[in-house]
């Protein structure tokens, strides 16, 4: 078996060297033929290609975050070649759903292992920009602008941004057709989702499922910000669905249409601002490599 392993040296700000001794140690142990990848953040993809076709790896693993994650769902779309996930990014939101072994090491043993691969959908935003967890327009895209801006990660800069954003919060005026049916809607936040929770544990579709050929447009219409404030923003449970306004629509695809230009985010990546936007989802578009502990997977 030949095994590529693709790394993100930054994400989650973590050192990847003592996982790669020991990814190394493991796969020289058990004859896998392995090679490293290790992304720069620019033209990564055509540099890619090229060691894919020379290497010819049977497995690939996205070692990082979601945004690691995407950048091999996108590539590969067109390929048969599995990937599994080793979570080392700083939310994992994707592996976290999945049910992928939080010690990286563990996740590869199991990505070694695991004869199971599952149908991935993706997300796909104007033909030109992917998603394979979450997006959305309104407040939280504005509270990853701020993040995305700061030096600093984790969680307490997040919150800091979060409560700027909840004190400035305004409801505004969208249109959703899809189903060939037209909602017009007010809210605080659209979401457009392939999966249930974002990554600092927040459920925002309880209907979610990556693997279904569906996605679920959700809309909050208000937020209740004392309420999470009180949670201490990191226990969020499915009570929080509870305690907002929402309504969701489930589709494959969607048009949505703003009065003013609005802030759109895809997997923790601003994307830009947009009167409207089409989604769609590619089923299967992402051969996983996955276990029996994943939730989603058809039985
Ligand atoms: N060597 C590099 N230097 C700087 N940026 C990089 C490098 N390699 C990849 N990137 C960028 O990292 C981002 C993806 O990070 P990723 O999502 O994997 O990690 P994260 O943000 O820490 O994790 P999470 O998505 O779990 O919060 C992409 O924007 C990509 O362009």
């Amino acid at each position: 078996m030949k095994l590529l392993l693709v790394v993100n040296p930054v994400s989650g700000g973590v050192d990847k060297d003592p996982f790669l001794k020991d990814a190394k140690a493991l796969c020289d142990n058990y004859g896998i033929e392995n090679q490293v990848f290790k992304t720069t953040g620019t033209d990564d993809a055509e540099a890619l290609k090229v060691i894919l076709n020379t290497f010819k790896p049977d497995k690939v693993a996205a070692v990082g975050g979601d945004g690691t994650l995407l950048f091999l769902a996108i590539v590969l779309q067109h390929s048969s070649i599995p990937v599994g996930i080793i979570p080392m990014g700083s939310a994992n939101g994707m592996a976290t759903e999945l049910e992928v072994s939080k010690q990286p090491i563990e996740a590869l043993k199991e990505l070694i292992m695991s004869e199971i691969v599952g149908d991935l959908d993706l997300l796909v935003v104007n033909n030109e920009h992917y998603c394979i967890h979450l997006g959305d327009v309104g407040i939280n895209a504005k509270i990853v602008k701020g993040y995305e801006n700061d030096h600093k990660r984790g969680m307490s800069t997040y919150a800091k941004y979060f409560i700027d954003e909840l004190g400035k919060v305004t409801a505004f005026p969208m249109t959703v057709e899809c189903n060939e049916k037209t909602y017009d809607a007010e809210g605080v936040m659209l979401c457009i989702c392939n999966a249930r929770k974002y990554g600092t544990g927040i459920p925002i579709n309880l209907e979610g499922n990556p693997m279904d050929g569906v996605f679920e447009i959700v809309l909050i219409k208000e937020i209740n910000g004392s309420m999470l404030i009180n949670a201490g923003l990191s226990s969020f449970n499915e009570n929080f669905i509870n305690s907002q306004h929402q309504t969701s629509v489930q589709t494959n695809q969607a048009k949505i249409t703003f009065k003013t230009p609005q802030l759109l985010q895809l997997d923790g990546e601003v994307i830009g601002e947009f009167l409207s936007f089409d989604v769609r989802i590619i089923k299967g578009a992402v051969k996983l490599i996955t276990t029996q502990k994943n939730p989603y997977l058809e039985r």
